[in-house]
């Protein structure tokens, strides 16, 4: 079953005279790692919004399980698409590292004990324990991805959208943020990720998206 798909989207911020995204179709089943790469400034990161519905197509449409995102509320979205931005400041907004990845599953009304298990292993997983206690904006910048990531995944979306994940990481980490992307993928969820990270693409992702002049291509095709 199709899970996300695009139908002649087309996309301008106010005041653009020319589109900055033109007429995209494509696909995701949930199966494997999508890559999506192209040029600074190319609209990677407009079109990542848009799947998430932080921002809405200018010309054409988006369904997701069949339904038109226009007519889906942002947290109905958000339990099926989770999305990691590309500056993870943006989504870090809690009191200690623990609160920002319980803070999600506190709203899915989890009982108490389940919420501390699920932190607990997750601080573990992505080597925060330590840390369990600190302030979050003052994390050194790829404690800072891996917090956001690992409060992002806790809530097991369907799809995972990330905007460059492995900015700030070193190369074991990078390697533990792929086995947990295989992981995801190995339970039947989707991954796509926008990266310009040539290795970690190649090493991980299943298919390669190029996004050019306002078009995609698959696969450089
Ligand atoms: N809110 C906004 N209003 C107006 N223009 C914007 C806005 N956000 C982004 N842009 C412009 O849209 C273009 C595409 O930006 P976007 O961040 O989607 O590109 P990108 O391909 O992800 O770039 P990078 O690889 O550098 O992260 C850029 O020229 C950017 O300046």
């Amino acid at each position: 079953m199709i899970f996300m798909k695009m139908v002649q989207v087309g996309f301008s911020y106010p005041g653009q005279k020319k589109p900055l995204l033109n007429d995209i179709n494509f696909s995701i089943h949930k199966e494997g790692i999508t890559a999506l790469t192209g040029p600074n400034g190319v609209g990677k990161t407009t079109l990542s919004k848009l799947m998430v519905g932080i921002l809405a197509p200018s010309t054409g449409h988006i369904t997701l399980k069949g339904q038109n995102m226009s007519s889906m509320a942002l947290a109905q979205i958000g339990r099926l698409v989770g999305y990691v931005f590309q500056n993870p400041e943006k989504q870090l907004f809690c009191p200690t590292v623990s609160e920002e990845i319980g803070f999600g599953l506190q709203n899915l009304e989890l009982p108490e004990h389940e919420v501390q298990r699920l932190v607990k292993e997750n601080l573990a997983y992505f080597e925060l324990e330590h840390l369990a206690q600190n302030f979050p904006l003052q994390l050194s910048e790829g404690e800072k991805r891996r917090l956001a990531i690992a409060a992002v995944l806790v809530l097991e979306p369907e799809l995972l959208v990330l905007d460059e994940p492995t900015t700030g990481l070193d190369a074991y980490r990078k390697h533990l943020l792929g086995e947990c992307l295989l992981k995801l993928v190995a339970s039947k969820r989707g991954v796509f990720m926008i990266s310009h990270d040539s290795n970690f693409i190649d090493r991980y992702a299943s298919r390669i998206l190029i996004l050019e002049n306002g078009r995609l291509k698959e696969n450089g095709c």
